[in-house]
């Protein structure tokens, strides 16, 4: 098996909502996840981000811990409304200030930042404004991406536009378990139509000023039918096209797949075709959140692509209930190259929620994650030796955190974070990953 080359990104990766905390400090203007968290009934527990990790005042101590697990690059995102509190207008320069500091703290112990321009917290003065279902939408993330290109560009070499924007319209404007929660298939089409312009706004003001790389974190999910009837094959066919080609076409072949209109049907926003090519703004890396597959039986009630997830009975299964299936990897990673050719590829989320134990004399034991992280590792080891251009591994989470609607109630930290203390405690899978850095990848 082909080793890792020395280039190698060895990462960890968080977002902001998840971790900071301190939501409105220093002039910070709302999320629609400050909003949407305080809502009844929407997030497990009533839990918000008020705290989460604590992370916004407590960045030196955990770049030191990531300097104990000897990661060489972190991944993490910019919270718009620190930046620009109200969306599109007055930049707040201590909101600013703070990612200055976390790059300059980061770059000072060798760790390269990975800036996510977008990581699911709008600014709830835009949502007041239509949100994603505005059509200035695109504008005004280019007008953000912007700020952040001339104030970091000398010291971030790897940009990020968007994380997920799939779960970013579908749980938030179609199942409306996210925020804004929103329920409606034509303002999932609307809002995901706008998330992709305003990825290609932002790569193209990118190419004006910037000088390194910038990619799209995708969440990516190989659907496999359930079993050989034709239906369920047709099913696997139609939610691949639903969860991976929607996004993956559109920005890298600057067209939708022509089945996407007749999924959303009368749903499908029609000006949206002739403006697919503008979408297609060439990136420089495609950003892989991979976590699990999809097994799929047909389902003709299921809007849209009429196909629903079933478990195999004897499938090994992580706390979030999804399928530990790491050669899911390897073939995702080779279907996108055989698909869309060469194109640096970075895996910007892996890994697993476990039933973590509690710490015990400064220990916590979680075997199951660090054989969840070897295994995908030893996936994505086999991509490499298959010829796929693999340029580094964001471990998710660096820290237990913010689970979203979960809230604190699913941990994919390699460091424990007790947050009623915010003491953290590095777990048996941060050292099972430190080993493995130490040794760049070797004998996995
Ligand atoms: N759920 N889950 C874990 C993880 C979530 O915490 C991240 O914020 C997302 O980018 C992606 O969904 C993956």
């Amino acid at each position: 098996m082909i080793g890792f080359p020395t280039s190698f990104l060895w990462g960890a990766a968080t977002s902001a909502y998840q971790i900071e905390g301190s939501p409105l400090a220093d002039g910070a203007g709302a999320s629609i996840w400050h909003r949407f968290s305080r809502e009844p009934g929407r997030v497990v527990g009533g839990a918000t981000g008020d705290s989460a990790c604590d992370h916004y005042r407590r960045y030196r101590e955990d770049i030191a811990l990531m300097a104990w697990l000897g990661i060489n690059a972190y991944r993490f995102s910019v919270a718009w409304a620190r930046v620009v509190p109200d969306g599109n207008g007055t930049l707040n320069p201590k909101g600013l200030g703070f990612y200055d500091r976390l790059v300059d703290a980061l770059l000072a112990q060798g760790i390269e930042p990975m800036l996510t321009l977008y990581h699911w917290d709008l600014p709830a003065a835009l949502e007041d404004r239509g949100g994603w279902l505005n059509p200035d939408s695109a504008k005004w993330f280019g007008d953000y991406a912007q700020v952040l290109f001339q104030a970091l560009d000398d010291r971030v070499r790897l940009w990020l536009t968007l994380n997920e924007p799939w779960v970013s319209a579908v749980l938030g404007y179609l199942t409306g378990t996210h925020a804004p929660g929103r329920r409606g298939l034509r303002e999932a089409a609307l809002a995901a139509h706008h998330l992709l312009l305003a990825h290609a706004e932002a790569v193209t003001a990118y190419r004006a000023v910037g000088r390194h790389r910038i990619g799209i974190a995708l969440n990516l999910e190989p659907q496999y039918a359930a079993s050989a009837q034709a239906e369920d094959v047709e099913a696997a066919a139609r939610r691949h096209i639903y969860v991976n080609r929607w996004f993956l076409d559109p920005i890298l072949l600057g067209r939708y797949p022509a089945e996407i209109p007749q999924l959303f049907g009368a749903d499908w926003p029609r000006r949206a075709l002739q403006r697919a090519g503008l979408i297609r703004a060439p990136i420089d890396f495609l950003g892989v959140n991979y976590y699990s597959r999809a097994l799929v039986v047909d389902d003709p009630s299921g809007r849209p692509a009429r196909g629903r997830l079933v478990k195999r009975r004897d499938a090994q299964l992580t706390a979030m209930g999804w399928e530990i299936f790491p050669q899911g990897l390897t073939e995702m990673l080779l279907w996108i190259r055989r698909e869309y050719g060469e194109l640096p590829v970075y895996i910007t989320e892996n890994g697993a929620a476990c039933n973590d134990p509690l710490p015990e004399r400064g220990r916590v034991l979680d075997p199951g994650r660090a054989r969840f992280l070897g295994r995908h590792l030893i996936a994505a080891q086999e991509a490499l030796g298959r010829g796929v251009d693999l340029r580094g591994y964001f471990a998710w989470s660096l820290l237990d955190n913010f689970e979203w609607a979960y809230g604190y109630s699913k941990r994919f930290g390699l460091i424990h974070v007790d947050f009623a203390t915010q003491r953290r405690t590095p777990k048996m899978s941060a050292r099972f990953y430190r080993n493995l850095i130490c040794r760049g990848g070797a004998n996995l």
